[in-house]
């Protein structure tokens, strides 16, 4: 039986790994800058397109290589501007990008998985479970894709779409290099946020790089009781470890930490649960983001009012801490994240996200 041979990921390949395998096919060394930009600068969609490239050489390449496709399948725009996408891959699964507009430029925030298999309960990413890890190329590609459909620059890259981005630590490390490279996007990690539920040991392995992005550590609860109820990974990592491990990555990177605590009525909102959360934090150099939670549908979590928010934030700043409540974009879109992914499969009849 004839099997297909899967094609080498190049958007994912370093300029390191570019040159061996172009040393592999008799090619000089200055070829693989030449590449790296048509890829990275001029995001060639295929090899036919660079034309400074002998034409045996774009032949060999189309023969072992492919350009991970990064597709739009559907649009969403709010008013104020704020642009979601849905992306379908190559193998037709799907992921979300939601393009920001602020007075500082334009963010767009990625997805690290197709799915999530932490399963946050007030989360709709996670309904249907992590169906694969994204490849650096398709990280790549939803920035380069938003680029290209909006004919704008993209500033800063938030990872807080779908997906747990150090439960793909690998290609997100790759990515991270490639978006970083002086020849592709040149992007500063001083412009990336990572968010993570909090898994300590890969908090570890990220500040071991010092990389100077912001880690965005999404906390939610103020005790143990209401984060195990609400984030499982509570059960392997509990809050005084995730705290330590923050201390150690402020240490040894100097970034100051950026807790997302989404505001759920009844949950975590109240101003006793306040008092505890300025009590953890009160010694330690960070930010804390307040989010009314997006009511995903069948969570059965709602949002406060306004003056409950406020009232929470007060009790935080009143005690010292830096904290602000989220500028909520692009609400009267599917706003919680997953959900336009989760909507479009509904309609297609797709039985893992039901
Ligand atoms: C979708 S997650 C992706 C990054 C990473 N997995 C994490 O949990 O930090 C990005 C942020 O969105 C938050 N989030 C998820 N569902 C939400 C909802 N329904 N309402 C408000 N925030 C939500 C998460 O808690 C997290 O802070
Ligand atoms: S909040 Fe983050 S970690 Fe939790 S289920 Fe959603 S994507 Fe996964």
């Amino acid at each position: 039986m004839n099997e297909a041979v899967e094609k080498v990921d190049i958007l994912s390949m370093l300029p390191g790994e570019l040159e061996a395998m172009l040393a592999e096919l008799a090619q000089p060394r200055f070829r693989a800058g030449q590449l790296f930009s048509w890829l990275h600068e001029k995001r060639a969609g295929s090899f036919e397109e660079m034309t400074n490239l002998p034409s045996a050489l774009r032949n060999a390449l189309a023969e072992r290589c492919e350009i991970a496709p990064v597709a739009e399948r559907r649009r969403q725009q709010a008013k104020d501007g704020t642009v979601k996408f849905l992306f379908a891959l190559g193998d037709g699964n799907t992921i979300e990008s939601v393009l920001m507009r602020h007075d500082y430029g334009n963010s767009l925030c990625i997805s690290s998985q197709v799915g999530c298999r932490m399963g946050c309960k007030f989360c709709a990413s996670t309904i249907g479970g992590r169906i694969r890890d994204l490849r650096p190329s398709e990280m790549l590609g939803q920035i380069y894709a938003a680029g290209r459909l909006t004919g704008e620059r993209i500033d800063s890259i938030v990872m807080m779409g779908i997906g747990e981005p150090l439960d793909n630590f690998q290609n997100v490390g790759r990515f991270l290099e490639l978006v970083h490279h002086p020849k592709g996007l040149n992007l500063s990690h001083r412009h990336i946020s990572l968010s993570t539920c909090g898994l300590v040991p890969m908090i570890d392995e990220l500040a071991k790089q010092k990389y100077q992005l912001t880690l965005s550590v999404s906390l939610h609860a103020c005790d143990n009781e209401t984060r195990d109820r609400i984030m499982p990974v509570n059960h392997s990592y509990p809050i005084e470890e995730l705290l330590a491990a923050c201390k150690r990555y402020f240490a040894e990177t100097g970034r100051r930490i950026s807790y997302e605590y989404s505001l759920i009525a009844g949950v975590n909102d109240s101003p006793e649960q306040a008092k505890r959360l300025l009590a953890l934090l009160r010694d330690q150099s960070c930010h804390v983001n307040l989010i009314p939670v997006n009511p995903v549908a069948g969570t059965g979590f709602q949002r406060g009012s306004r003056r409950d928010a406020e009232a929470f934030r007060d009790v935080l700043t009143a005690g010292g801490l830096s904290a602000t409540i989220r500028r909520e974009l692009g609400t009267e879109i599917d706003a919680a994240c997953g959900q336009l992914r989760r909507n479009e499969a509904r309609k297609e009849g797709d039985p893992v996200c039901g």
